[in-house]
This record gives structure tokens, C-alpha cells and sequence, in this order.
């Protein structure tokens, strides 16, 4: 459960990823891929080399689901809806993935962000993921 505080931080550090939305989403994905790489079986149709195309661009949309959850705290569920549909019943991703690629996406704040990633944002930012995580996951029982 997010509270007021969780959530004026979690806008306050949005504010500092956007601008660079597309570039973290996509170094997140190739973090990813490199550190878990059974993450890739998901992804049998991608080129997933460093410098894909294919992987920047999913990159942009993956951070543009973050960014529209990020806009609806309150309502996480209903903004990742369709999101959540996908990958449960096509895409049936185990949501066991769905913690690594959280935990990718904070390393990426770690390194970019530095010392303005606080301890508070990150707390308030991993709450922030299980919640999504945990609406992606939502449709599978
Ligand atoms: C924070 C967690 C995640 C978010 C916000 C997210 C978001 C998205 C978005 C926005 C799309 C594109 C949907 C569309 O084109 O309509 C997508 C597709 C997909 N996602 Fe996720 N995703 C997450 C985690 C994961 C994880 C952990 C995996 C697997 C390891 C995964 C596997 C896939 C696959 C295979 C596709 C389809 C790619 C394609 O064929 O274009 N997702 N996801």
C-alpha cells in the first residue's frame, strides 16, 4: 500500500527519469537480459545483441507503462489493465520475472541518478514496482 508520502516521492524522482524514460527503459531491458538470461526465452523473436532496435524500442514502452502507472497512483490496476491481460493470458509471463526486471530498473536509477537516487526514493520506488508487479501478475489466478 502506497502512502501520501510514497507517492509524492515516487512523482518527485518521475520528474528526474523523464527525458531520459526511453534510454532507462532500455538499458533496464539489457541489464536484464545479460544478468538473467533466461528472461530472453520470453523473447524469441527479438534481436536481443547490445544496440538492438527491437530492444529500445520495447525499452520506450516499458518505461511509458511506469511513467502512465506513475500518473495514476491511486488506480494502478485499472492504468495496467490491459497490461496485465497481456502478460498473463498471452504472453503467461512467470511473475517471478517480474522482480528482476524491477530490480534492473532500480540499478539503472542507482547509476544515472547517483546520489539523488535517496534511500527514501528507493523504498518508495520499490514499493511502487511490487505494485505494479503485483497488478501484472493480477489476472493469473
Ligand atoms: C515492470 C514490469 C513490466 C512492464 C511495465 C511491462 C510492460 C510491457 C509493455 C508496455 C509491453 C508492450 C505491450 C504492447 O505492445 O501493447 C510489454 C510486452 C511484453 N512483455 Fe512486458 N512488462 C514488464 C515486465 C515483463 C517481464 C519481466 C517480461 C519477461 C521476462 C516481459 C515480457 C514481455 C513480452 C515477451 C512482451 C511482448 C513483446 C513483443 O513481442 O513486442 N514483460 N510489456
Amino acid at each position: 500500500m502506497l502512502t501520501a508520502d510514497d507517492k509524492k516521492i515516487i512523482a518527485q524522482l518521475w520528474e528526474k527519469v523523464a527525458g531520459h524514460q526511453d534510454e532507462f527503459g532500455n538499458e533496464a531491458l539489457q541489464r536484464m537480459f545479460v544478468t538473467y538470461p533466461q528472461t530472453k526465452t520470453y523473447f524469441p523473436h527479438f534481436d536481443l545483441h547490445p544496440g538492438s532496435e527491437q530492444v529500445r524500442s520495447h525499452g520506450k514502452k516499458v518505461a511509458a507503462a511506469l511513467g502512465n502507472a506513475v500518473k495514476s497512483l491511486d488506480n494502478i490496476s485499472q492504468a495496467l489493465s490491459e497490461l496485465s491481460n497481456l502478460h498473463a493470458y498471452n504472453l503467461r509471463v512467470d511473475p517471478a520475472n517480474f522482480k528482476l526486471l524491477s530490480q534492473c530498473f532500480q540499478v539503472v536509477l542507482a547509476v544515472h541518478l547517483g546520489k539523488d537516487y535517496t534511500p527514501e526514493m528507493h523504498a518508495a520506488f520499490d514499493k511502487f514496482l511490487s505494485a505494479v508487479a503485483a497488478v501484472l501478475a493480477e489476472k493469473y489466478r
